[in-house]
């Protein structure tokens, strides 16, 4: 079978792109089943630079086909932030529910129409001896006042989607990965995939 590491270290993550593909075809592994991975450091300023470094350091390590993802949530109202900084948003610990805390305080007493977000998933496929590609995804929604529903991971509680009228955390795994910024970018990647694995 072909093999395949994701270059995260995210359980949420890991968990999603091993549903996101067929069961059988591709065996999925992530950092977190490899001992003593490497930490790759996210020096980049956008999405698409860090998915490159995670990506191209760890297939070099490995000597295999890698896909990173690097992605984050987007708040207009905080002109774009949390951003790259997602994941440690409150602290390097990076502590999802001090994370949410965080976002729900600076939101505080604004309004719905402003309480516009999107989340971003950058993806990039990295082989010894070929050219690094990127794709990118999104999904459109707002900040809710609180947290609704115990799916998914990360911000997803609070991440209202425009188009299923819930949160990421109240939909299921499937309608997640027919909607999500992760699988769109998948989607994308899938046409160029073949060349790598
Ligand atoms: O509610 C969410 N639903 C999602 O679908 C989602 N995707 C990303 N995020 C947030 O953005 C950070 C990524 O930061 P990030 O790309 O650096 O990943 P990470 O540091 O957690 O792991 P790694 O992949 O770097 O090892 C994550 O920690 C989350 O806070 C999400 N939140
Ligand atoms: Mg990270």
């Amino acid at each position: 079978m072909k093999k395949l590491i994701i270059a995260t270290k995210n359980e949420g993550k890991a968990r999603e792109f091993r549903s996101l593909f067929p069961e059988g075809e591709v065996e999925v592994l992530s950092l977190l089943d490899l001992e003593e991975p490497l930490d790759v450091e996210e020096t980049g300023n956008t999405f698409t630079e860090n998915a490159i470094l995670k990506a191209e350091e760890i297939s070099r390590k490995y000597q295999t086909t890698v896909i990173a993802d690097d992605s984050g949530l987007e708040i207009d109202y905080l002109n774009g932030a949390p951003g790259v900084y997602s994941a440690r948003y409150a602290g390097a610990e990076k502590n999802d529910q001090d994370n949410i805390n965080k976002v729900l305080k600076e939101l505080s007493g604004v309004p719905a129409n402003k309480r516009t977000a999107r989340f971003v998933c950058a993806l990039a496929v990295s082989s010894p001896g070929k050219e690094t590609k990127t794709v990118t995804g999104t999904v459109d929604g707002y900040i809710n006042e609180q947290r609704e529903g115990n799916g998914g991971f990360g911000y997803d509680p609070i991440f209202f989607v425009k188009d299923k009228c819930r949160t990421m955390a109240e939909l299921t795994k499937e309608e997640k990965n027919a909607i999500s910024h992760r699988a769109n970018a998948l989607e994308k990647l899938q046409g160029i995939l073949p060349e790598y694995i």
